[in-house]
């Protein structure tokens, strides 16, 4: 299996200007001999075997079906000889018009000559393999497909580049090295002079290892936001202008407003960035008790979305007093990051808006008007300060680990400090190198040994056919 060529469409299906056909593995340049045919100098055109293809150079020439011998598309063909691949392999690209049938019929064509279709990630897997990436830049490549935003592609951008593995790499050969004088000094124990080495060894593990496992760590959750997005939900009462907000902010009539109270009964979501931040936009429907069923279901869903909200804005109308069951709903929304909005500032008497902003006595108060569009500004920088408290992305030189790799850390973490417990409590020295051994294999799986099959194949397939 290792040594079968594979192939695959690797651009998007459907029409588009290029596409191209990735083949790696021994075979690539056997089998671009019996597709292409290149074009020499004026417009005769050649078969392969009477001049080599040279490594790193684009030549033009046709596709074509090597049993009918018929022309599928004009393209030009890239062959790059092991090892200076993405692969490593030997690795050929057929650059041909896009459309789903000629792809299609330029891949047959491919796979008649002798090659296996590709399982999806199934290239960068063995770019993996073959020791050219670490597991976190396979990963990176996942993220940077993924991507929902700018911020999210500068971060897979700087995993690609494998600083995240420096980072852990590090940590590693510290542990390594601190684990070698650690068992010296309890070797040693039983000699009163060796005490202060051991205090200050167990200093050197919380301070150079623990506390940068923590930074990783809490890298990972700050970065969470930049992968995921924010949920943001829109509440308030009926009619107040909360689908006028939602509309307004994105700058589409997505939602439906009218001057009719309990108009909106779905979830409207819609999506913006901030400043690069992907934040998902939810419209609900205005809470109060209503006698139509339809509308209570509605009333529904909004709590719930609310409910699993961790940021609101609450919209208030200026253009008349604080109800009663608004200042019930004003109380219980403390204990989340809500923004208070005082809307209809445009027809709104100036000195109510003063009395709600007092009355509202809350850290986040703006006055706006969804319909004119003031304070909208004012209302994406409270957004970015409020929500992003921190700048997250230009903390993150160590690297930023994802889900997974968390996960690990966070092993990692707890398997080390419960050894400085032992340690600290004179447990025997067998059970605190065992649990920094196993720490130090945790580190080890964070970017990755090429060990581990299965793992591997969970990671890879996450991926797209021809990645
Ligand atoms: N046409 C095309 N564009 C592409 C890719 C591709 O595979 N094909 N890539 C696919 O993701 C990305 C580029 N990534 C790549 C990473 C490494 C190598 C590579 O050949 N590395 C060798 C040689 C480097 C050199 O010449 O110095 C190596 O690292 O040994 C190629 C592409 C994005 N654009
Ligand atoms: N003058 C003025 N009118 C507004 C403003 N915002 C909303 N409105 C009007 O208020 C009415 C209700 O607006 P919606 O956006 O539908 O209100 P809602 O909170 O989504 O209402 P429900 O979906 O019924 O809960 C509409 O007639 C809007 O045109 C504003 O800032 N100024
Ligand atoms: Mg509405």
């Amino acid at each position: 299996m290792k040594h079968s060529t594979i192939a695959a469409i690797s651009t998007p299906l459907g029409p588009g200007g290029i596409g191209i056909i990735r083949i790696s593995g021994p075979e690539a340049k056997d089998i671009l001999k019996r597709v292409f045919i290149r074009a020499e100098k004026g417009s005769s055109f050649h078969r392969g075997e009477s001049n080599p293809f040279r490594s790193h150079r684009v030549y033009y020439g046709k596709i074509i079906d090597p049993h009918k011998g018929r022309l599928i598309d004009e393209a030009l063909a890239i062959y790059m000889k092991a090892p200076k691949s993405f692969t490593r392999e030997d690795v050929v690209e057929l650059q041909s018009h896009s459309g789903f049938v000629v792809l299609d019929r330029i891949l047959n064509a491919v796979i008649d000559s002798g090659a296996l279709i590709a399982e999806p990630g199934e290239f960068t897997k063995r770019a993996f393999m073959n020791g050219r990436i670490d597991l976190s830049q396979a990963e990176a490549v996942i993220d940077m497909i993924n991507a929902p935003c700018e911020a999210a592609v500068y971060m897979a951008s700087q995993q690609m580049m494998g600083i995240l593995k420096e980072s852990v790499d590090e940590i590693r050969s510290k542990m390594i090295s601190l684990r070698a004088q650690l068992e010296v000094e309890l070797e040693f124990s039983d000699q009163n002079e060796t005490q202060m080495g051991k205090d200050a060894l167990l200093e050197s593990i919380q301070h150079e290892i623990l506390q940068k496992i923590a930074r990783l760590v809490q890298n990972q959750k700050e970065a969470a936001i930049y992968r995921d997005g924010v949920l943001l939900s829109i509440a308030g009462l009926p009619n107040v202008g909360k689908s006028s907000l939602l509309n307004q902010l994105v700058q589409k009539e997505t939602a439906i407003v009218s001057e009719v109270p309990g108009t909106t009964r779905d979830i409207v979501r819609e999506y913006l960035t901030i400043r690069g931040v992907p934040i998902v936009l939810c419209d609900t429907a205005g809470l109060h008790d209503s006698l139509d069923p339809i509308e209570c279901l509605g009333v529904q869903k909004a709590r719930k979305q609310i409910q699993e909200s961790d940021n609101i804005l609450f919209v208030i109308d200026a253009s008349r007093d604080l109800l009663e069951e608004e200042k019930v709903l004003i109380e219980s929304l403390k204990t989340k990051r809500t923004l208070f909005l005082i809307n209809k500032i445009d027809i709104a008497d100036k000195n109510r808006v003063k009395k709600l902003e007092g009355m509202i006595q809350q850290k986040w108060v703006l006055p706006i008007s969804a319909k004119t569009g003031k304070g909208i500004d004012q209302l994406k920088e409270l957004l970015l300060k409020g929500i992003v408290e921190s700048d997250a992305i230009k903390q993150m030189d160590a690297g930023i680990p994802n889900l997974r790799q968390r996960q690990l850390l966070d092993k990692a973490y707890k398997q080390i400090s419960q050894c400085v417990q032992d340690v600290s409590k004179e447990y025997t020295l067998d059970r605190a190198s065992e649990k920094l051994n196993d720490a130090i294999d945790t580190l080890g799986s964070v970017c990755g040994t090429r060990e581990r099959e299965d793992l591997y194949d969970t990671i890879f397939s996450q991926f797209c056919i021809g990645k």
